[in-house]
C-alpha cells in the first residue's frame, strides 16, 4: 500500500479563505478580532513560528500585534503585561510562545491568561473544559489533527490510536481529542517499553516526540493512518519530521509530511480561535 498524503497546508488555505469571508462580515458588524503574541528572546524557530502566525493572520484580516521582549525579562513585568492585555477589551486573544527562559515560571504564566482569551487552549480550565466536553477553546496542535482526520473522512470511533508523545501542548489534548471522537487511545512516551509492539496495534499513530526520523516503516501496521508533529531542523537547515515519511508511505495508508503538514494547521486553528474569542467577547456585552 502507498500512502495517500495529507496536505495539511492545503487544507489550512481552503479553510482560511473561510476565515476571511467571515472576518469580513465579522468587521461589517462592527468586530474586529485582535490577536497579541508575546515572544521573549529570540529563538530562530520561534521567531519562524511567529512570523507564520502574523502571515496567517494579515491574510484573513486578523489584527495581530507581537510583543517582543528581551531572554532578560523577569516574570513580573510579563505579568504586569498579561494582567493589562486581560483587561484590554480591543485584545481577544492571547499567546506567549513557548518554552520561556529559565527565570519565568511557564505554568504562572499560562494560568495568568484570562481563560476567555486563552487562543491556545493551556490554561488548566480549558484543558478541563476540553476533557469533560465542554465549550472551550481546543489547543491549536490537536485541534489541526482532528481537523485533517476528518477532512479526508477518516473513521476515529472504535479505533486504536497510539500517541508518542505526552506533551501537555500536543501529546496528552491530542489522546483526549480523540478519545472524545471515541477512539480506545494508548499513550507512549520515553518510559514505554517495546514501544514497536505498541504502534504497530495502532490504527492511528502520532508521534510528537521531537527525534528526527525515529519511526519508520518497522514500527507501522500496515494500512495505519500516520500524523508526524515533530519538526526538526536538520544539519543541512532543512525541516524534517519524526517520521521517515519515505518508509512510512510504503505502508501506511494516509500519512502527513514535514513541512506542509501539521504546522499550517496549527496556525490555522490559532486563527479559528481567536474569531471564536471575537465572537464570545461580543456576546457577552
Ligand atoms: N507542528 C506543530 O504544530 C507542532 C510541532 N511540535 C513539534 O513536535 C515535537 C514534540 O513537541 P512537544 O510535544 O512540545 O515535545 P516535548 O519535548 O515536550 O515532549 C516530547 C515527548 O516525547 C517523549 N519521548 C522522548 N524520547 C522518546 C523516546 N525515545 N521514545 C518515546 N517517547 C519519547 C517524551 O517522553 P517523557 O514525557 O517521558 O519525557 C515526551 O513526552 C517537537 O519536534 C516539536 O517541535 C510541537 C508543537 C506544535
Ligand atoms: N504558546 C505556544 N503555542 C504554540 O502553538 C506553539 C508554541 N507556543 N511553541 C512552539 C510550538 C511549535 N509550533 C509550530 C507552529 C507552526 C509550525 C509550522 O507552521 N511549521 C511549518 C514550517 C515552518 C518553517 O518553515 O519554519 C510546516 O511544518 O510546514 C510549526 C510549529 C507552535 N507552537
Amino acid at each position: 500500500m502507498v500512502a495517500e498524503v495529507i496536505y495539511g497546508d492545503q487544507l489550512a488555505a481552503s479553510l482560511r479563505e473561510e476565515m476571511k469571508e467571515e472576518v469580513t462580515k465579522l468587521k461589517a458588524s462592527g468586530i474586529s478580532p485582535k490577536l497579541v503574541v508575546v515572544l521573549i528572546g529570540d529563538d530562530p524557530a520561534s521567531k519562524s513560528y511567529v512570523s507564520g502566525k502574523q502571515k496567517a493572520a494579515d491574510f484573513i484580516g486578523i489584527d495581530s500585534e507581537l510583543i517582543s521582549l528581551p531572554s532578560t525579562t523577569e516574570e513580573k513585568s510579563l505579568l504586569e503585561l498579561i494582567e493589562r492585555l486581560n483587561n484590554d477589551q480591543s485584545v481577544h486573544g492571547i499567546l506567549v510562545q513557548l518554552p520561556l527562559p529559565k527565570q519565568i515560571n511557564e505554568q504562572a504564566i499560562i494560568e495568568a491568561i484570562d481563560p476567555s482569551k486563552d487562543v491556545d487552549g493551556f490554561h488548566p480550565i480549558s484543558i478541563g473544559r476540553m476533557l469533560t466536553q465542554q465549550e472551550t477553546f481546543l489547543p491549536c496542535t490537536p485541534y489541526g489533527i482532528v481537523t485533517m482526520l476528518q477532512s479526508k473522512n477518516i473513521d476515529i470511533a472504535g479505533k486504536h490510536a497510539v500517541i508518542v508523545g505526552r506533551s501537555n501542548i500536543v501529546g496528552k489534548p491530542v489522546g483526549q481529542l480523540l478519545l472524545n471522537e471515541h477512539a480506545t487511545v494508548s499513550y507512549c512516551h520515553s518510559r514505554t517499553k517495546d514501544l514497536s509492539a505498541i504502534t504497530k496495534q495502532a490504527d492511528i499513530l502520532i508521534v510528537a516526540v521531537g527525534r528526527e526520523k525515529m519511526i519508520d516503516a518497522s514500527f507501522i501496521k500496515p494500512g495505519a493512518v500516520v500524523i508526524d508533529v515533530g519538526v526538526n531542523r536538520t544539519n543541512e537547515g532543512t525541516l524534517t519530521g519524526d517520521v521517515d515519511f519515505e518508509s512510512a508511505k510504503a505502508v501506511s495508508s494516509y500519512i502527513t509530511p514535514v513541512p506542509k503538514g501539521v504546522g499550517p494547521m496549527t496556525i490555522t486553528m490559532l486563527m479559528k480561535n481567536t474569531i471564536q474569542a471575537a465572537k464570545a467577547h461580543n456576546k457577552k456585552k
